[in-house]
């Protein structure tokens, strides 16, 4: 039998460690003087003292492998929610996280921090201020949701104070900084292709965007205050830059930051989420013959028109969580990151 190595409580792993917020964690975890060991199916970049482990989280030795010694498990690593390739996301998210529990507490892991999302209780109509009491969504509005969902269930019910395995989700909402592959890409190709000139609804819809460094702080004060008597034992926390803001302004300001026009024409948001819907059946009908991605989804439709922020009170009660960077600092330095999408003059 392998000899296990005694878990060290400063000795961690982040398994999506090589993603855009898995980076940020690891940055900041060694920062902070942890030892850091990331489990990831690629390799994006290297930093001395980190150990790479490359591997698919859903092959348990490989991941046995990398958790020897470790006592503090991040687990942050998901298809990315554009994929829409309904079986990758089980086998990730589900299986795979079913995996990585098992493979923790055989290897002795004694804490386990997921990223959840706060798109768990999202139906894509409006919420207001939503506390994590919400139910979990009925119709998640795709399959990344959808896994998610019992991604978050898995891991807060193999919550166990007597067998020494403490777990707890963080749910955070509409990411972005530098670095960021999605949020500012995909604004910057909309808007380069002309179709940023609508604003979907009123445009008064309020959304919750977060900096990546806050996320980042909501995740190491979680594993930090996780403890057998703590409140966060089996418990999800939304973890926002708690300054909900106009979803067309924020787009706004990032797209005339790089240079680009804002949106100005306004369209009755039911009448778009209607074409989008049409649109979206006429993907699904062609796809045996035709591979079509368009950019006006149902789901970013309803991401885009209605309000969809969330209460931190109870991180801030709990964990005593404050956002550190706030959500005009976190535009400008994202901004100033993406100096190459800027417009060319
Ligand atoms: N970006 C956002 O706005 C939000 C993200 N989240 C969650 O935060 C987490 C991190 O997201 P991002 O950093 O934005 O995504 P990302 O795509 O940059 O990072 C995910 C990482 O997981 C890795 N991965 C995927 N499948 C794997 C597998 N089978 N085995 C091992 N590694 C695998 C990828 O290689 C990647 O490095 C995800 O769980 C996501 O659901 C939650 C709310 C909002
Ligand atoms: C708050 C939150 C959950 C953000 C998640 C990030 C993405 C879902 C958004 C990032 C860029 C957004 C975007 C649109 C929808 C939502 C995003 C993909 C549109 C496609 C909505 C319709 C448009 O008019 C163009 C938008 C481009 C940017």
């Amino acid at each position: 039998m392998a000899t296990r190595i005694r878990p060290s409580s400063k000795r961690c792993a982040v398994i999506g460690g090589s993603g855009f917020l898995g980076r940020y964690l690891v940055e900041q975890l060694v920062d902070r003087g942890y030892s850091v060991s990331v489990f990831d199916i690629r390799q994006g970049y290297e930093i001395p003292g980190v150990t790479f482990h490359q591997g698919d989280l859903c092959d348990k030795q490989a991941l046995l492998a990398a958790l020897q010694g470790v006592s503090l498990v991040f687990h942050c690593a998901s298809p990315a929610p554009s994929c829409d390739d309904r079986s990758l996301f089980h086998r990730v998210n589900v299986d795979g996280t079913q995996t990585v529990l098992k493979a923790c507490q055989e290897a002795g892991v004694q804490k386990m921090v997921l990223t959840s999302s706060a798109s768990v209780v999202y139906e894509g109509t409006d919420i207001k201020d939503g506390k994590e009491d919400l139910p979990y969504a009925k119709k998640p509005i795709d399959y990344y949701t959808e896994t998610k969902i019992q991604q978050e269930r898995l891991v807060l019910e193999a919550c166990d104070t007597e067998k020494g395995f403490l777990t707890v989700a963080i749910r955070p909402h509409g990411i972005f900084g530098p670095r960021d592959p999605q949020l500012v890409p995909i604004l910057v190709d909309t808007a380069r292709r002309g179709k940023m000139k609508f604003i979907i609804g009123d445009g008064k819809n309020l959304v919750d965007f977060t900096f990546v460094e806050n996320v980042v702080h909501g995740h190491i004060l979680a594993a930090e205050r996780l403890r057998p008597e703590s409140p966060l034992c089996g418990k999800a926390y939304h973890i926002t830059n708690d300054e909900p803001v106009y979803f067309w302004d924020f787009m706004s300001q990032v797209l005339v930051g790089l240079g680009y026009d804002p949106p100005k024409y306004r369209l009755p948001y039911q009448l778009v989420y209607v074409l989008a819907m049409v649109l979206w059946l006429l993907v699904l009908f062609l796809r045996p013959v035709l591979q079509l991605r368009p950019t006006f989804t149902p789901m970013r439709v309803a991401l885009a028109g209605t309000h969809h922020f969330y209460s931190c009170a109870r991180a801030k009660q709990d964990m005593g969580y404050q956002p550190l960077v706030s959500l005009k600092d976190g535009i400008a330095r994202t901004v100033e990151s993406y100096a190459h999408l800027r417009k060319a003059a």
